[in-house]
């Protein structure tokens, strides 16, 4: 049997998408997806997307990492996902959708930048152990700020997979993002991130980078949040609550198309 696909890419981070609007693809099949993910016997990529139909919203995104599991938000993903649904024409440049996490909303500017709604984000807790903040913004993420002039030289492999793997996460496992506060204000947050499910460093994450901002907000950080990634540069805007708490987190950036076929499955 075949499987047509599409394959996209938002600042580095890649995924397979899949027009299953009839939901044929068994998302059980957790070892058809790691195939399709595998950069030397599959396609490749950091990720596999559904594009669905759902009754109460325009689409739904059924989002799956790369080692075949399926539950948590990918923002780099859902970017990919809304540019993929208007390639389709299930939008126009405006859409309200479904993702594992809940609603999101998003819009597509002339250029191809989506800006897409992430879900308000309430609390934040301080890992001692890993000497880091950890907050879910639709997948886990642990952020940890580096001294000046680090990240660069840092083993992200090594240092993520010590913290996804340590008594603290093991369970369920995180992300995990190394952050270096820019020299002046007018330059980006330098962000490199490992990411669960992939158990690699990726060259970007989009929660990762959603989380980043709202941390580095303790920091001195003030919406919009630009970050540079080694895939590119995201900005970040929300609004900071005086409980802690944020809302009208946006994430945008770019998400293209790279190339589309079909697969023997
Ligand atoms: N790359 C994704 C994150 C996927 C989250 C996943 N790695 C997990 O938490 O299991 C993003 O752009 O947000």
């Amino acid at each position: 049997m075949t499987l047509p696909f599409f394959k996209y890419q938002g600042t580095g981070n890649d995924f397979v998408m899949v027009d299953d609007r009839a939901h044929r693809f068994d998302e059980t099949n957790q070892a058809l997806v790691h195939h399709l993910c595998d950069r030397r016997r599959g396609i490749g990529a950091d990720g596999l997307i559904l594009l669905r139909e759902h009754p109460e919203y325009d689409f739904e995104m059924v989002y799956f990492n790369a080692d075949g599991r399926i539950g948590s938000m990918c923002g780099n993903g859902g970017r990919c996902t809304v540019a993929f649904a208007k390639q389709l024409g299930v939008i126009a440049s405006s859409t309200r959708f479904l993702a594992a996490d809940g609603p999101h909303e998003a819009q597509i500017d002339a250029d191809g930048t989506v800006h897409l709604r992430m879900q308000d984000v309430t609390g934040h807790q301080h890992i001692a152990e890993h000497d880091g903040v950890f907050l879910n913004t639709g997948s886990p993420h642990l952020v940890r700020f580096m001294p000046a002039s680090t990240l660069a030289e840092l083993n992200v492999f090594a240092e993520g997979r010590a913290i996804r793997y340590g008594n603290v996460f093991k369970e369920h496992g995180t992300n995990i993002n190394f952050v270096e506060k820019p020299a002046t204000p007018d330059l980006p947050w330098q962000v490199r991130t490992y990411e669960r499910g992939v158990e690699d460093e990726t060259l970007s994450c989009g929660t990762g980078v959603t989380a980043v901002a709202l941390a580095a907000s303790r920091h001195g950080a003030q919406s919009p949040v630009r970050l540079l990634t080694p895939g590119g540069e995201l900005r970040v805007t929300f609004e900071a609550l005086p409980d802690g708490a944020f809302t009208n987190i946006f994430l945008i950036g770019p998400a293209q198309r790279v190339f589309d076929g079909q697969v023997e499955i």
